[in-house]
């Protein structure tokens, strides 16, 4: 029971990783906020949720993201109904190249207000209990993705902002931390559009479970140790790290994925 007495907010949770996510937490003691823009898949999801749990264990706040009055109300209505936020996973992605605006505004901008409003909720100056927030970012956050140059690019920021917010959260008693996974075995996969090149190139990868990501979304949500971490999550290496010139233990030959 890593997580008793610790209240999470996962956006994105009505499926794939932001529901393993969610159980995972559940699985550990937490009480969770699940939001998600897909009403009618969430509502579904958290009542099996409170059946496997406990009906006070989750609740389901209807939520687009890039709505910032929607996006407010999650955390004030999670913080009603369990007394707090400590734990904050902002995980709600789009993949989608033809409105590359609107998935840079879920992907990115969305993820930036919701880590805004976790200092607003959560920090000690603001008598706050302080707490940590994951980004879901992805390899393509790390690595170049020709078939996903936008979505890279929204990927790319949540790393970016992820490590730039590390030392000033500090004082707000607040880590901030960003998982980086590879194809994952979920609907945003399954309705990619790629080519067979692509597909050939997916299964050569190879397909992480969501369970998996979630595993690697738990130790960044349990090990104080880590803030401004960039977690990988690889079929070849499982659950690692990615360190930039000038993280400690930085070195040019290590930093090979
Ligand atoms: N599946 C992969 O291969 C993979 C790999 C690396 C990273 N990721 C990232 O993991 C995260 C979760 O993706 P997934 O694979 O579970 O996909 P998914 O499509 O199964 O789940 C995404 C969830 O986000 C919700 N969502 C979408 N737009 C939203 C919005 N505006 N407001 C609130 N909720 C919204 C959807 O309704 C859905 O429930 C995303 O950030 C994605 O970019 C996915
Ligand atoms: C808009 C992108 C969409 O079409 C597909 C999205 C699919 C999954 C989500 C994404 O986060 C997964 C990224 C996985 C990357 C894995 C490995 C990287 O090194 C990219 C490899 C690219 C290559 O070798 O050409």
């Amino acid at each position: 029971m890593l997580l008793a007495g610790e209240v999470a907010l996962v956006t994105g949770a009505a499926r794939g990783i932001g529901l393993a996510t969610v159980r995972l937490m559940l699985q550990h003691g937490a009480k969770v906020g699940l939001a998600d823009i897909d009403e009618t898949v969430g509502v579904a999801t958290c009542s099996e949720l409170q059946k496997e749990f406990s009906r006070n264990a989750a609740t389901f706040i209807p939520t687009d993201v890039t709505d910032s009055m929607q996006l407010r109300r999650m955390f004030q209505t999670t913080i009603k109904e369990f007394g707090k936020v400590s734990i904050v996973c902002n995980n709600a992605g789009v993949a989608d190249e033809q409105n590359w605006k609107k998935m840079i505004a879920v992907n990115m901008v969305a993820m930036m207000e919701s880590t805004h409003l976790a200092v607003e909720f959560m920090s000690h100056t603001r008598g706050g209990e302080g707490g940590v927030v994951i980004n879901v970012s992805s390899m393509g956050g790390i690595l170049p993705m020709p078939f996903g140059p936008s979505y890279s690019a929204s990927k790319f920021g949540i790393v970016g902002f992820t490590r730039s917010m590390t030392e000033c959260l500090e004082r707000d008693g607040i880590r901030v931390n960003c998982v980086c996974p590879e194809f994952t075995d979920t609907a945003m996969l399954a309705t990619a559009s790629m080519t067979s090149e692509q597909l050939e190139m997916v299964q050569s990868v190879g397909i992480l479970q969501p369970e998996q990501v979630a595993e690697a979304i738990l130790q960044l949500a349990t090990d104080s140790s880590k803030a401004g971490a960039v977690m990988t999550v690889t079929m070849k290496r499982g659950i690692d790290f990615f360190l930039f010139p000038g993280d400690p233990g930085y070195s040019s030959k290590k930093s090979k994925l």
